[in-house]
């Protein structure tokens, strides 16, 4: 943005604050998809380009304003929770490609996310971690609800800790070692996240579907990715189809790129185009350490109303997500 601009921004950001009071209300969700001529002109042509073309898995939009007061221990913790004109921006942005939903397994079910390193959780592969590299994945990989987009945005990142992200459109496809990834050859299982939460929940692991799914899919000249590698396998004994998942990850990893969120900046990642990541630090639990917000939207609200339990909660069950119907004539004909 140039410099009026992000003076322009920073301006919506505090008004839509005043206004509303929190961008988890259901006056602001509802209201922001059609706030985006509110937005910089450069920031709208930029999303614009992002959301109707396929080259690109990530866009950057850099220059709000921001000032926040000490990174909170948790997520829970009750200064995480205060909504900040940051989120304003961010769930602006995100509105102009869909509608925001999370899960009721992450984060207490709170549609804003915070990510933030956690004391003891360092070394998990989750957003609150830290001493280790968080694997390039896609969000939420294991469900068919899940986000089409994923939005970030650094309120804090003092020693700019890298977010990694690499488009699936950086390597080639089209060639038969990839074939065995377009078919229903793995299987994908919820994040230790999701099911720590399920745990504590009552939830039988057993509940969720773990249907074997593909890799890849579409065009292979411009495919959709659904990987998730620490939680995922291909189907017992199928060597081939390993074999091309390990090749797949070995391509993409080779062409990562770190993306370090600067405060005020925003990284969008296209769910089904891009894979992202980030690069391991060391938390210094002392109100300094990385902390950034976290946003996913999906085009089509509709989709997933089996699985929230009213139509103006954004709050995704992932035990109500039913079977695809394919199995349900299987076993129904069983
Ligand atoms: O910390 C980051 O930069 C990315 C974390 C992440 O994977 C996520 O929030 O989904
Ligand atoms: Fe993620």
């Amino acid at each position: 943005m140039t410099p009026a601009e992000s003076e322009a921004a920073a301006k919506l950001a505090a008004s839509l604050l005043a206004r509303f009071e929190s961008p988890v209300s259901s006056e602001f969700l509802e209201t922001a998809p059609f706030l985006g001529g509110e937005l910089p002109a450069s920031v709208a042509q930029a999303i614009r380009a992002f959301r109707y073309g396929d080259a690109t898995g990530a866009l950057v939009v850099s220059g709000l304003p921001v000032d926040a007061g000490p990174t909170p221990p948790h997520w829970n913790h009750p200064d995480a929770q205060k909504p900040h004109a940051a989120d304003f921006w961010l769930a602006l942005i995100m509105a102009q490609l869909g509608d925001a939903v999370s899960w009721s397994s992450l984060q207490g079910g709170q549609l804003v996310n915070n990510i933030l390193p956690i004391q003891k959780q360092e070394s998990l592969q989750t957003g609150h971690s830290s001493d280790v590299l968080l694997d390039l994945h896609i969000e939420d990989a294991f469900s068919d609800l899940r986000c089409d987009h994923l939005g970030l945005i650094a309120l804090r990142n003092h020693d700019l800790i890298p977010t990694t992200a690499v488009g699936i459109s950086s390597i080639d496809v089209t060639g038969p070692e990839y074939a065995p990834l377009f078919e229903p050859r793995f299987v994908i299982h919820p994040d230790d996240e999701h099911l720590r939460n399920l745990r504590l929940a009552g939830v039988n692991e057993d509940e969720l579907l773990a249907v074997p799914t593909a890799v890849l899919s579409g065009s292979p000249q411009a495919p959709d990715v659904r990987l998730d590698p620490p939680y995922m396998a291909a189907l017992p004994g199928d060597v081939e189809a390993d074999r091309a998942l390990q090749l797949l990850i070995m391509e993409l990893s080779a062409n990562v790129e770190d993306v370090a969120l600067a405060p005020g900046e925003v990284l969008i990642v296209d769910n089904h185009r891009a894979l992202h990541g980030r690069k391991p630090f060391t938390a210094r639990y002392d109100g300094t350490d990385r902390w950034l917000r976290r946003l996913t939207t999906v085009k089509d609200l509709r989709r997933s109303r089996v699985a929230r339990s009213e139509a103006s909660s954004r709050i995704i069950d992932p035990v109500l997500e039913p079977f695809p119907e394919s199995l349900e004539l299987t076993s129904a004909g069983r």
